[in-house]
């Protein structure tokens, strides 16, 4: 459960180089759990909160069963140190707070500066209104494939896999940040102070990246969605329209407006305040 930083020193965690090499290995690593997800119909119930009512004093909360299946797994993890990780964002922090740890504590490189960005809410709306439904069309060409119970609780696992590396990813965008930060310090001093968004966007913005990213997914989602004992059937295991959708729409959008409302905040307690 500890950090994919895997500890590097601050100078490799701020290596622009090293960070963009740790978001391609997460593309893999957020592609497989699609995969795994679009085995199993939508079953939108489990987004109904209230749906599937489970009477374990969480009735009051609004929650829906996927959401109940995130929260569990995140009080779990939290007492295995997993939200001390500067790469890791709950999306129940209430749910949390009082945690008692089952490890020691890990000391982390201080590399970001204090900020309290976190989009894990705006991350899990988009993913069951926008995501969800397109990567789950995959082997009913197109349509939406009828519910099954049965797969309730493995869909949820799934859900669970599938958002915690979307956020572990979209998060990475704050050691992108701080690294630009250091590298145009003047740059962003002034379009921080301006308090100019559309300027750091602007700033932050490496479109020849982006399109890298986009054209990389196309071709893994082709290879990691392909079967060799359903070719020609028509049927494969995720669309690669569907994740290019999901980074084009989504995943970078998102990854930016951490960089940049990371940056609103980094002048705070610092010489340029
Ligand atoms: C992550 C970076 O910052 C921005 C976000 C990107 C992304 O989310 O893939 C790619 C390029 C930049 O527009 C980067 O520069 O690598």
């Amino acid at each position: 459960m500890d950090s994919a930083l895997d500890l590097p020193s601050p100078n490799e965690a701020l290596s622009l180089p090293h960070i963009r090499a740790q978001l391609i290995r997460l593309e893999d690593t957020v592609l497989f759990h699609l995969i795994e997800r679009a085995q199993f119909p939508l079953n939108s119930t489990i987004y109904q909160p209230g749906a599937i009512p489970i009477d374990d004093g969480t009735a009051d909360l609004g929650l829906s069963f996927m959401d109940w299946v995130l929260r569990s797994q995140e009080q779990l993890q939290a007492k295995i140190r997993r939200y001390q990780s500067p790469d890791e964002y709950s999306f129940f922090p209430d749910a949390i707070i009082d945690v008692q740890l089952v490890l020691p504590a890990l000391k982390y490189p201080e590399v970001l500066y204090a900020n309290d960005v976190c989009v894990t809410t705006d991350l899990k709306s988009r993913y069951v209104e926008s995501i969800l439904p397109n990567v789950c069309k995959v082997n009913a060409g197109g349509k939406e494939r009828a519910e099954a119970q049965e797969n309730y609780g493995s869909a949820a696992t799934a859900d669970v896999n599938c958002l915690q590396s979307l956020s572990r990813r979209i998060h990475f965008g704050k050691f992108v940040a701080e690294s630009k930060f250091q590298q145009e310090t003047d740059r962003f001093v002034k379009l921080i102070k301006a308090e100019d968004r559309q300027g750091i966007d602007d700033a932050i913005t490496n479109s020849a990246v982006e399109k890298q990213v986009l054209e990389r997914l196309k071709k893994k989602a082709e290879m990691y969605g392909a079967d060799p004992n359903l070719v020609g059937t028509g049927v494969r295991k995720i669309e690669g329209e569907a994740v290019v959708a999901m980074y084009r729409d989504h995943v970078i959008p998102l990854t930016k407006e951490v960089e940049v409302e990371y940056l609103m905040q980094r002048l705070r307690g610092t010489e340029w305040e």
